[in-house]
């Protein structure tokens, strides 16, 4: 499968501008790299424009959802479409969305660790399910966004229950950059799979992002990392054969002793 990531800069609490741009990067790639899933970033419709989002914030995923589905299904390609604000009948969520060629939504999250120190608990309400393994085009993914990175216990069920693949939606800081590097190359090979990120750049109330989005085979090599401070999109096909080959030649999920772990 062929992944395309989107590093991009988001206007702040402009979801009217954003989307626009996100049809245009959409368009514009399947035109070139033409890949079968295309990764956005956490929170692109607005950006942690917080006290904004009463205003700014999709309902119920809406609009951003009907667009999404419209783009998936007229070029052909899955959506993991980052994260959104997303108003619900109890308050706002920070929630993943994944619509699948067809248009159809297939999987969709609510970030379940709110970052303090981007202030996100005081705004936002957390979810109250962990993220479950999806399938795209007969790939077995997880999903997490940004802060989730840093939480073991929560990714490990995802490669427990076959996840070949992790994909990372976020906005993290460049204050933390060498967390966000190391964190993804220790995810990818204490579960021995490919981890795929999509970091936003720019700017956003005195806190400058990291990009270097980034594709990590399960052997822990970086294959593709994005740069610091330039919109970019980064496209490779990745090696599901890979995965199983290193769960062969180091077999932990054989050595495990679950007894040990409660
Ligand atoms: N958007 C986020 O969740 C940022 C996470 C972060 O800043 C960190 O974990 O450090």
């Amino acid at each position: 499968m062929k992944f395309s990531l989107c590093q991009m800069d988001i206007a702040p609490g402009e979801p009217k501008a954003n989307r626009r741009r996100v049809q245009s990067w959409i368009e514009s790639i399947m035109k070139t790299d033409q890949p079968d899933t295309i990764v956005l970033p956490e929170m692109w419709t607005t950006a942690y424009t917080l006290p904004e989002l009463e205003e700014v914030a999709d309902v119920n995923s809406e609009p951003t959802l009907s667009l999404l589905k419209e783009l998936a299904q007229s070029h052909n390609v899955n959506l993991i479409a980052g994260s959104i604000a997303n108003k619900k009948e109890d308050g706002i969520y920070n929630t993943a969305l994944v619509i699948d060629r067809n248009g159809q939504l297939i999987y969709e999250y609510d970030k379940a660790h709110l970052v303090p120190m981007l202030d996100e608990p005081s705004y936002l309400k957390g979810g109250k399910h962990a993220p479950e393994v999806f399938e795209l085009d007969g790939i077995k993914i997880g999903l997490i966004i940004c802060y989730d990175l840093r939480f073991p216990e929560l990714i490990r069920p995802l490669a427990l229950n076959e996840a070949q693949v992790l994909c990372i939606v976020a906005e993290w800081p460049e204050a933390r950059a060498n967390h966000w590097q190391h964190l993804q190359i220790a995810r990818a090979i204490e579960n021995q799979m490919y981890v795929i990120s999509s970091n936003r750049i720019g700017e956003y109330n005195d806190v400058e992002f990291s990009g270097r989005s980034m594709i990590i085979n399960p052997w822990g090599d970086v294959l593709e990392e994005g740069s610091q401070s330039e919109e970019q999109v980064i496209t490779a096909s990745l090696d599901l054969e890979r995965v199983k080959q290193v769960r062969q030649d180091v077999p932990i999920f054989e050595s495990r002793v679950p007894d040990l772990y409660k």
